[in-house]
């Protein structure tokens, strides 16, 4: 599995961060930018990393941005998504098995490296659960595509 890694100026710090760790533990990943700490629009960035999910090029993606607020608004927007603003690794875990989540968000001015790694470990190791929570994630999917 490749993971699908973007963020904007607030978030590009932390992206290097994850994408260090990625590269020491030889995790798949591509980086969709930004590639500067020069200012970019948060929406660009996460339209760009979660059409590429809902395409099926990446089975899941992370966004970052100063809060992770404007990536998960921008990033639901795109049909198919399933975005999760996660600054606790229960919620993190919860969001992988309850929600089907397929895209994470989080902010690099909000946590550390630290706790954003123990995150993105979480978010990866868990899985969808099924059972009551596929109901409940169609219901979500039913009214998405019934606009
Ligand atoms: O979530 C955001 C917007 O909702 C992000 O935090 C952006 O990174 C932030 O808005 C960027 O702010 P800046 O003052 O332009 O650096």
């Amino acid at each position: 599995m490749t993971i699908a890694i973007a963020s904007d100026h607030g978030g590009y710090k932390l992206k290097n961060e994850i994408i260090s760790y990625f590269d020491k533990n030889k995790i798949s990943y591509k980086d969709l930018g930004c590639f500067s700490e020069e200012p970019v629009d948060y929406p660009d960035i996460a339209i760009k990393c979660a059409e590429a999910v809902a395409r099926g090029e990446f089975e899941k993606g992370i966004i970052i941005c100063g809060t992770g607020i404007g990536v998960s608004i921008t990033a639901n927007k795109v049909k198919g998504i399933r975005a999760a603003l996660c600054h606790d690794t229960f919620s993190a875990r919860m969001s992988r098995e309850h929600n089907n989540a397929n895209v994470l968000t989080m902010g690099g001015r909000v946590i550390g490296p630290g706790l954003a790694i123990d995150i993105v470990k979480e978010w990866l190791a868990a899985e969808f659960a099924g059972d009551r929570h596929q109901r409940r994630v169609e219901k979500i999917m039913e009214y998405e595509n019934s606009k």
